[in-house]
């Protein structure tokens, strides 16, 4: 059976997840990849980062509403049987899910009648911010942050639990002792978990990346030299470079806990999101620092978008708690958009304090 192998890249909000699919697309220019990006808030602004890196080799699907294939009317199954009627110009498709769901609707239909001969889970990779997994990151908005951090929690939990590889990402600052914490945590969240990639800026070697086949019926064979796999040893493994090959053990697919899991957000009503708009220009200087204040007044835990600054320029803004990250190119935009996501944030109030910091109308 010619399959088309799907990998699916999950993790919290703002762990990386788009990062880890730039990377990918930007080393794999001889493979044919179809990457859906679905977004928990109202404007898919991933799906117009990949975009703006102009690469002819994939195509990029927006799919909205943060739950793909949680409900009868999203856009998923449509986009599937438009991947299924072209599957000969597609090598391999790649699937974002939004920072707040857990892929297991997804598996449901990949391994559904209408899907199963023609796709096949290649492999599910969780992304973790792992200075927010060590909790020394993790500022929120006064009120909430107990609910909030329960909340994060066991998503986190729910992501991990999924996962054939973890990707920890956001190294940059973390020491020898952070990494070994970070590791010896997930083991212990994710114990099925076969492998654990340390990253900086999400990049992976593609081959640990894509066609894993982690969940072929003929799974349980070597690839490349093995010295190490993580944990055969009981312990964390922190020094990637030990694993210069990787290996599947007894593997059989994965117990997808779809009874636990298929509703998790529907319960879960605290997680918000929604879009302000400005048709002011925006002061390139301050308006990442705002963001960072907003972060830290309110329990917002991730804000992007793009703004509309002075001298015919677009600021990126990407805001992951109170880091934020600005760039700014050469453009025009109708209006700034910024999509705020967060734990029971207030829309009104965050609009009263953007306004105001800014000096400009947001609504
Ligand atoms: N410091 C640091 N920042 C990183 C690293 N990798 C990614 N980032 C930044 O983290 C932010 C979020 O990255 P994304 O790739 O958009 O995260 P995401 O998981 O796709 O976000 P959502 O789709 O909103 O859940 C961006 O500003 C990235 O530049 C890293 O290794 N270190």
């Amino acid at each position: 059976m010619n399959q088309t192998p799907v990998t699916v890249v999950t993790g919290f909000l703002g762990s990386g997840k788009t990062t880890l699919i730039s990377s990918v697309l930007n080393q794999t220019p001889d493979r044919r990849l179809a990457v859906l990006v679905n977004e928990f808030g109202a404007k898919n602004v991933d799906g117009q980062i990949l975009r703006s890196e102009r690469l002819e080799h994939c195509e990029i699907f927006d799919l909205e509403g943060g739950l793909i294939a949680y409900s009868d009317a999203d856009a998923f199954l449509p986009t599937l049987r438009e991947l299924q009627r072209r599957r000969h110009r597609f090598d391999h498709v790649l699937i974002e899910t939004s920072g707040l769901a857990v892929p297991t609707a997804v598996y449901v239909v990949l391994e559904s009648p209408e899907f199963s001969a023609d796709f096949v889970l290649d492999a599910t990779l969780a992304v973790v911010d792992t200075p927010l997994l060590l909790g020394g990151d993790f500022e929120l908005g006064e009120g909430s942050a107990q609910a909030s951090q329960a909340a994060v929690q066991s998503l986190f939990d729910a992501q991990l639990e999924q996962a054939d590889v973890v990707v920890l990402n956001k190294i940059d600052d973390l020491s020898e002792y952070d990494l070994l914490r970070a590791e010896g945590d997930v083991r212990n969240r994710a114990p099925r978990v076969r492998f654990l990639e340390l990253a900086y800026g999400a990049a992976l070697d593609p081959q640990l990346t894509l066609g894993l086949k982690l969940h072929e019926l003929s799974a349980g064979h070597h690839h490349g030299p093995v010295r190490s796999s993580p944990g055969d040893d009981g312990l964390p493994l922190s020094d990637q470079t030990a694993l210069d090959g990787h290996s599947h053990g007894d593997l059989g697919a994965h117990l997808h806990s779809m009874q636990t899991h298929l509703h998790f957000h529907v319960h879960d009503t605290g997680w918000q999101s929604f879009t302000l708009k400005s048709s002011a220009p925006q002061d390139a200087a301050r308006l990442p620092v705002i963001l960072e204040d907003l972060a830290r007044k309110f329990p917002v835990l991730r804000a992007k978008g793009f703004a509309q600054v002075g001298g015919d320029q677009v600021q990126t803004l990407q805001a992951v708690r109170t880091r934020v990250e600005a760039e700014t190119r050469p453009g025009l935009l109708d209006a700034s958009e910024l999509v705020f996501i967060g734990y029971h944030i207030n829309r009104k109030k965050v609009i009263q304090v953007l306004s105001g910091a800014t000096g400009t109308l947001w609504e």
